[in-house]
């Protein structure tokens, strides 16, 4: 009788018979499919991470945020924080990262996220602990292999229980049996959807200056003269491995999507896509270096309108949507902008409205 626990027993060196042995042998299956959710479900995620301030230097880095806040001491203690805190692009990229493995893996695409909150700064040293809620699930009715599912999100300090961000994301997730829809539709091909078009006056405004009130006198200036203050930022990141693969699983991130090409060459976008993280991370950089930020506050409404694969270069564009000179400490006030970032073609691959504080003139 053959024994099967010999090591010589398994045969490499013919292509076809390995093959065949493959085709056999059952897989050992990662994440979760579409039917594996119910609303009010409740998870812990397992995954581990301490953020560091060498993570957040590589994300900064990669994505272009170059605040000084983030980076030297002197300057995070001139803006108020304890010590170099984490960046909060980073912060929120390793929530998600973690909730991946349970959440997404199965590789639906990530549509979009709201009601972001920073509740405090994160500092290197800090272990995560995240959980989720399931808020909805359903059918997606143009797409039968697919549900749509929503979660929300928290990330706290796992020694001290403090609550640093939370979120509420959606995503595209497969399912394990096709629903039975029109299956009307077909994924996009890449080639993009357009989002709203927002209803802009003929003219548009840029602030004269990165200070807050640079932008509420932008704005007194576009009522009265019934235009808009909306404007390109000029940096342009091109997505390399790095960017696609590599930031992603520094956050632990083990959606398909960023690193297995193989996998990807039959999925909708055929190629391995950008975190929507790190796309949504570099134009807000772009806009980050034309304003003085004081802190992130919140974002609402971010949408994930079309893939960014390896090679495309990803640009910015700004909309001041209002100023509150009382939201703020003395030295700032709270700005609202709507971001959108764009790629070579000025095809939008990602919209959000965001509130920052900005720093007022000194
Ligand atoms: C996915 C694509 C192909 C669908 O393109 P489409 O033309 O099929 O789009 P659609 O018809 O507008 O939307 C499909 C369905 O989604 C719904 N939907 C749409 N948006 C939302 C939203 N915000 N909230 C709730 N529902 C939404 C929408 O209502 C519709 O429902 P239906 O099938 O019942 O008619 C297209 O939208 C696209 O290319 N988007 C870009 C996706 C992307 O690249 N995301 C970032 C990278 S993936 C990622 O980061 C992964 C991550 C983070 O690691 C990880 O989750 O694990």
């Amino acid at each position: 009788m053959t024994d099967w626990s010999d090591p010589e027993a398994l045969d490499c060196s013919d292509e076809d018979t390995f093959d065949a042995l493959l085709d056999r042998a059952e897989t050992r299956e990662k994440g979760n499919y579409f039917e594996f959710f119910a609303e009010g479900d409740e998870l812990s995620h397992d995954p581990g991470l301490r953020l560091s301030q060498h993570g957040s230097e590589g994300w900064m880095g990669q994505t272009l945020n170059h605040d000084p806040a983030y980076w030297r001491s002197d300057a995070a203690r001139e803006r108020g924080f304890d010590g170099v805190p984490v960046h909060p692009d980073y912060l929120l990229a390793c929530v998600m990262g973690i909730t991946v493995e349970d959440l997404s893996e199965k590789g639906g695409y990530f549509l979009g996220r709201t009601d972001v909150e920073f509740h405090r700064p994160a500092y290197p040293g800090t272990e995560l602990a995240v959980t989720s809620r399931v808020v909805d699930t359903r059918t997606s009715s143009s797409r039968p292999t697919y549900g749509i599912v929503t979660w929300e999100t928290e990330g706290r300090d796992r020694e001290t229980g403090d609550r640093l961000v939370s979120y509420e994301r959606t995503n595209m997730i497969p399912r394990r049996e096709p629903a039975a829809t029109d299956g009307g539709g077909s994924m996009a091909d890449g080639d993009g959807v357009d989002p709203e078009t927002p209803d802009l006056p003929e003219t548009l405004l840029a602030p004269d200056g990165a200070r807050f009130e640079d932008f509420s006198t932008a704005l007194e200036r576009a009522e009265a003269e019934d235009a808009a203050v909306a404007y390109r930022h000029e940096r342009g990141r091109t997505m390399d491995d790095q960017l696609v693969a590599g930031l992603p699983l520094s956050t632990l991130n083990t959606a398909r999507q960023h690193h297995n090409r193989d996998e990807m060459a039959d999925s909708p976008s055929g190629d391995i896509v950008a975190y929507g993280d790190v796309t949504r991370s570099i134009a807000l950089a772009h806009a980050r270096s034309d304003e003085a930020t004081y802190r992130e506050r919140r974002f609402e409404d971010e949408r994930f309108h079309s893939f960014v694969t390896l090679g495309d270069t990803i640009y910015g564009f700004t909309r001041v949507l209002d100023c509150d000179p009382d939201a703020g400490p003395d030295r700032a006030g709270a700005v609202t902008f709507e971001h959108v970032a764009f790629n070579q073609d000025s095809t939008p691959v990602y919209s959000g409205r965001r509130t920052a504080l900005i720093q007022r003139q000194q």
